[in-house]
């Protein structure tokens, strides 16, 4: 049940939010006035210029004011959870703030020590970059500030020399930027109460899944971890951090977080900010460094405010202002559950046209593009497949379903059951149209599962759309599942095969799922291919004499790959870590170099005896040259059983390039190789 609101509801704050000046409460032991962050006087005065347009540049005013003010009293962070929101989210925290130190604390001993080492306990592409600098330090080092001479990675290291011999040569002067050494600023632990007693800010990043049992099981959120932090901060935490909730949370958690710490604090006052996450998997370091907003909800009273633009000063290091929104905390939590459920939502409503496409002769490709191309609609999350997974859209939409249930509010809770209900149906059908076009029997059969991550470039398999679909495969008794996926060691998809479906499944153990590191392997001998990812590795290239449909790219053309462009010359002499970021990421683009800048200190040595480096690591060089290589499918088909089929489930493959090779595809939202009305 929810409470009666304590908190009267404001309206989304204006830029005021961030610039209110008025004095904190004075609290019976004065927590406020002691709190070094709540004093970022200085903090104030650039967030001032910055809603007043008196600095030029917002960001750089910003920074500049917090390197005089100590990044507005903020000395150090402490992130609880290590997770796929946590270790990224702290990791650039502390790469675009390196006079901060923050400390990412878990329970979980072998995810803190994963993250100490090269192996990291998640992939994300470009995760490795930001914490090589931000958790090693790194050296010094320097570069001419204009774009790379053909050839010549141009680094100052080696350029010095050569500098002199052509100044006095031909009397040109080229910039020189030189960056200095930095030292590690973020660190990782189990000591969950120590990082947080020493903490300015406590950022809650733990899991919040599904309640499985009890009241309000299978919809209501489960706040165990999260109630469990809490106790831990309440007790432990310094007087006057600012506590953020960055796990996604019920419309309302703010108020029990204050509850226990009312309870175990009752002389003190915390204040207890929203700051949701919206990083996406397989990208979220691009997510971070280039967020499309960065939401702060807080309390609407001045000492809310303030710790707002506390929190807000610590972004502003590196996201322009006009980016950070601030809001009421109950907006703030409300905004992520309903950002997840109208993502999943427009998924779910394509996914329903493509029913109709198939049955009518429609292409699900080239209405999602006609619709797209209208501004109001937009293109993006229109891409029909076999439906959303991953740990986050099924459980905040029962989220947000047993929200709307405990309001009674029974229409709005139907309403966004619907979009579960349509995205379960979507595998069902793709499974029978699977069954039904082998003919009915799946008995001494082989089926090749391409992808088992819920998305592409991530190794992240919960709630993965390919498992739930083995396990329907299952029933019918195929004599073999194999299963590859780019992203994800076999060992990994195995044990969670094991966990979720059980250990007689897997082939060492007598049953029918294999999972094999190499794509070909997989699929040989296969009487049908099943693609469950819109992995680029997946894809055909187009038929060379293929006309653009609808005056663009037609659907299942690769979009050529973006390539870095040089950044330089920067306006500045002092580069920001992003723009740093950019010209490491040219360089190391242009010249295939993987330190070009040679700024990376050495890895943290493994244990002796790591597991990783021993056994894995063959594995794992395979996978990672794997990762880039697009599918030979002329290979594939003719490694395949007669009538050869591909049921695309993500519309990847191009029909024709495969009907050359003799191959039936059946995808979504599309007629397939039976014609409209076939099997
Ligand atoms: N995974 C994603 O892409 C996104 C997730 N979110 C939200 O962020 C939150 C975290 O998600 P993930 O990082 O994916 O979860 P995760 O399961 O990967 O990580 C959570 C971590 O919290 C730790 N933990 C739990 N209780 C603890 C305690 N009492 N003390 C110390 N550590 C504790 C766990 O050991 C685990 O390592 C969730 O609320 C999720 O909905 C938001 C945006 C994106
Ligand atoms: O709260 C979270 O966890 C995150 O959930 C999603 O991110 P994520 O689940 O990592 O990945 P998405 O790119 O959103 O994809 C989710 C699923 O939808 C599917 N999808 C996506 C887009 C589309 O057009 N069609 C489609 O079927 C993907 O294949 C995938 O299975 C949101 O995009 C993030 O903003 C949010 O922070």
């Amino acid at each position: 049940m929810l409470r009666h609101p304590s908190f009267p509801a404001s309206t989304v704050d204006s830029e005021d939010s961030l610039v209110d000046i008025s004095t904190a409460p004075t609290t019976p032991d004065g927590s406020f006035s002691f709190s070094p962050v709540l004093q970022a006087l200085k903090l104030q005065d650039a967030l001032e210029d910055a809603a007043s347009g008196r600095g030029k540049q917002s960001s750089t005013s910003l920074n500049a004011a917090m390197q005089s003010s100590n990044n507005g009293g903020v000395k150090n962070i402490c992130c609880v959870g290590a997770g796929y929101v946590g270790g990224p989210t702290a990791a650039v925290m502390a790469f675009q703030n390196p006079h901060i130190k923050v400390t990412v604390v878990d329970r979980d001993p072998k995810r803190i020590a994963q993250w100490k080492t090269k192996h990291l306990p998640i992939f994300e592409p470009g995760l490795d970059s930001i914490l090589r600098i931000a958790r090693d330090g790194s050296k010094q080092f320097g570069f001419y500030n204009e774009p790379s001479r053909p050839g010549s990675l141009d680094s100052m290291s080696n350029a010095s020399s050569a500098e002199s011999e052509c100044e006095s040569q031909c009397g040109e002067h080229r910039d020189e930027i030189s960056i200095p050494a930095r030292t590690p600023n973020l660190f990782f632990t189990t000591e969950v109460s120590k990082s947080i007693s020493e903490a300015d800010i406590v950022l809650i990043a733990v899991n919040t899944p599904t309640k499985m049992r009890g009241i309000g099981g299978g919809r209501a959120t489960d706040v165990t971890a999260l109630e469990a932090v809490t106790r831990e901060i309440a007790i432990h935490a310094k007087p006057g951090a600012v506590l953020v909730e960055k796990s996604t949370v019920p419309c309302r958690t703010a108020e029990i977080i204050q509850d226990t710490l009312r309870v175990h604090r009752p002389h003190q006052t915390f204040e207890v900010l929203s700051n949701p996450e919206f990083l996406a998997a397989g990208t979220a370091i691009n997510d971070l460094l280039v967020p499309d907003r960065v939401i702060i909800g807080s309390s609407p009273t001045p000492a809310g405010h303030r710790a707002a633009a506390i929190l807000a000063s610590v972004y502003a290091a590196w996201v322009p202002r006009e980016r950070i929104v601030t809001m009421n905390v109950w907006s703030s939590e409300l905004s992520k559950l309903v950002a997840n459920s109208m993502l999943a939502q427009r998924i779910s409503s394509i996914n329903s046209i493509s029913a109709i496409c198939e049955k009518t002769g429609g292409d699900i490709d080239e209405v999602a593009k006609s619709i797209g191309m209208d501004p109001r609609i937009g293109d993006k999350f229109l891409k029909s497949g076999i439906g959303f997974g991953g740990s986050c859209f099924r459980k905040d939409i029962l989220s947000l379903v047993y929200l709307a249930e405990t309001l009674g509010l029974d229409e709005v809770a139907e309403y966004w059951t619907q979009v579960l209900t349509v995205n379960e149906w979507q595998r069902t059908r793709f499974v029978r149209r699977v069954v039904r076009c082998l003919n009915g029997t799946l008995v001494g059969k082989k089926l090749a599962v391409l992808g088992y991550a819920f998305k592409p470039s991530t190794d992240d398999t919960r709630e993965s759309p390919a498992l739930e679909c083995i396990k329907m495969l299952l029933e019918d008794c195929p004599r073999e599942i194999s299963v590859f996926d780019p992203y994800c060691e076999p060992s990994v998809v195995r044990d969670e095969i094991r966990k979720l479906v059980g250990d007689h499944v897997l082939k060492e153990n007598g049953g029918n799922i294999e999972v094999y590191a190499d794509a070909y392997q997989a699929c040989s001998d296969a009487h049908a291919v099943l693609i469950m990812t819109e992995c680029d590795q997946f894809r055909t290239s187009p038929p060379s004499n293929s006309s653009p449909k609808l005056g663009g790219l037609p659907p299942k053309q690769v979009k050529p790959k973006k390539t870095p462009v040089d950044p330089r010359p920067f306006q500045r002499l002092e580069p920001t870590e992003s723009e740093i970021l950019a010209l490491q990421k040219y360089l190391a683009s242009a010249y295939s170099v993987q330190d070009p800048l040679q700024r990376f200190e050495n890895e943290p040595a493994c244990e002796e005896g790591c597991e990783k480096c021993e056994g894995e690591m063959s594995k794992t060089v395979v996978l990672d040259e794997k990762r880039d290589e697009r599918l030979d499918w002329a290979k594939i088909a003719y490694h395949l059983q007669k009538p050869r089929w591909v049921f695309d489930g993500r519309n990847v493959v191009d029909g024709e390039v495969m009907h050359s090779l003799g191959v039936r595809v059946e995808g979504i939202g599309k007629v397939g190789w039976g014609g409209i009305g076939g099997r």
